[in-house]
């Protein structure tokens, strides 16, 4: 079976694309699965782009093989687009959904409904030792819900409430988040690549 790296520490991306990739017969394996400890990448970049890129290419350099990153995160309209690059740190370090949650429903909590319009967004880069690093982007529209509900997912998902939809992410089951997320939108448009890997 054909591999790819993932340059990810996060354990709910790495559930995703394995099951993405599954279905193209290409284990994903992500930096939690490797035996030897890989140090965390500086991400000091200032756009999803420049993260992304920054994953890919200095995993692939060391692992000397294609490497995929993701650098994602949620944008929220009323906060002029935070947590944004931050997501994953909103309330400081160490990283910790929870906490990130209640600080965007306080720093909503005078916003009505209609105002609390968001998206998740994905940049996807896979850097090759000899090619240039290529980059797709997957956007999934929603807003922001009063309160946090569901278990499914990782991150946002128990506040977010995916456009035409009544319950959160974190409501869905992971087929159907699969079938609509930034992520798999972001995945879709490298099928092409992935079918000659
Ligand atoms: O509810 C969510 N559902 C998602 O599907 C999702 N995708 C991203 N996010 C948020 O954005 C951060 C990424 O930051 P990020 O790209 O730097 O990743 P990370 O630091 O978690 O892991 P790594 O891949 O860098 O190792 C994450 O931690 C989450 O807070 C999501 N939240
Ligand atoms: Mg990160």
């Amino acid at each position: 079976m054909k591999e790819i790296i993932i340059a990810t520490k996060n354990p709910g991306k790495a559930e995703e694309f394995k099951t993405f990739f599954a279905k193209f017969n290409i284990k994903a394996v992500s930096l939690l699965d490797l035996s030897q400890s890989i140090q965390d990448v500086e991400e000091t970049g200032v756009t999803f782009e420049e993260n992304a890129a920054l994953k890919a290419e200095q995993i692939a350099k060391l692992v000397n093989s294609p490497v995929l990153a993701d650098d994602s995160g949620l944008t929220i309209d009323a906060l002029n687009g935070r947590p944004g690059i931050f997501s994953a740190r909103y309330a400081g370090e160490p990283k910790d959904d929870k906490a990130n949650i209640a600080k965007v429903l306080a720093e909503l909590k005078d916003t009505k409904e209609t105002d609390r319009t968001a998206r998740f967004v994905c940049v996807l880069a896979v850097a090759t030792p000899d090619a240039n690093t290529i980059f797709k982007k997957g956007y999934c529209e929603g807003s922001i819900s009063v309160t946090s509900k569901g278990s499914n997912g990782f991150g946002y998902d128990p506040i977010f409430i995916p456009k035409n939809y009544t319950r959160t992410m974190a409501e869905l089951s992971s087929d159907e988040k699969n079938s609509i997320s930034h992520r798999s939108n972001a995945i879709r448009q490298l099928e092409d690549w992935l079918e000659n890997l």
